[in-house]
């Protein structure tokens, strides 16, 4: 049967990429996108802006929802200080056995913890699970209707702190437009549009960062 996408993706890694070499993992992965199939990974023009935030927050604890093939995990991942890790989350078992494999190849699997899971389940057990009090930085990748349910939850939780990040893909196209009009109008938040396109295209995106006031 033919292939996927995320299993095509992957073979131009291993064919095309340095192992061990994360900036290659993630050049292959933007040439490929854009020069032979589209993937909806967060991108080149939007990473530079994700690269930017995390370098700003150098955060201690990290957290990732919607992996896909764990290109943002990797260019998070190779900014953190030593010592930290990133948490990320994937939903769909088969781009989480992708995402483990470009993870592997880049040479960053001591940096990243991946787990499979409904954010919904997993939320309210990350204090347990990984011996976290706080969370600093969280980057909203997954289903657009999930971000605002879980920073409700992240809250109810007691995982942000006076001054955690949040950073959001795609709040244009497709568009998170409750989560939006949430982190945009209540008290608790001061957010900042970061206007941008759609990864490997013309059309509009844009990232939005919300520092959470406590
Ligand atoms: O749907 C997206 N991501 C979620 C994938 C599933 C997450 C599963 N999961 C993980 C954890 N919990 C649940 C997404 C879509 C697009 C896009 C844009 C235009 C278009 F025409 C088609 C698609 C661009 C992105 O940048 C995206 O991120
Ligand atoms: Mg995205």
């Amino acid at each position: 049967t033919r292939s996927t996408r995320p299993q095509r993706l992957l073979k131009a890694v291993q064919k095309k990429a340095i192992k061990g070499d994360p900036q290659s993992v993630i050049s292959t992965i933007d040439y490929f996108c854009r020069h032979s199939e589209w993937a909806m990974n967060v991108g080149d023009e939007k990473g530079a802006i994700l690269d930017s935030v995390v370098c700003e927050v150098s955060p201690s604890t990290a957290l990732e929802l919607g992996t896909y093939c764990g290109y943002s995990a990797v260019r998070i991942a190779r900014l953190l200080p030593p010592g930290t890790k990133l948490i990320t989350l994937e939903f769909n078992p088969d781009y989480a056995a992708v995402a483990r494999q470009i993870i592997e190849y880049s040479g960053l699997q001591d940096k990243i913890c991946l787990v499979e899971g409904a954010s919904g389940d997993l939320i309210p057990k990350m204090q347990e699970l990984f011996g976290i009090k706080t969370l600093d930085f969280v980057f909203l990748d997954h289903w657009k209707d999930r971000y605002l349910p879980d920073i409700k939850l992240l809250e109810e939780c007691q995982l942000l702190r006076k001054g955690s990040i949040l950073l959001a893909d795609n709040v244009i196209c497709p568009g998170t437009p409750d989560y939006l009009e949430y982190v945009r109008n209540s008290p608790r938040y001061e957010s900042k549009y970061f206007k941008s396109h759609l990864e490997y295209t013309k059309v509009e995106d844009g990232l939005e960062k919300s520092v959470f006031l406590g």
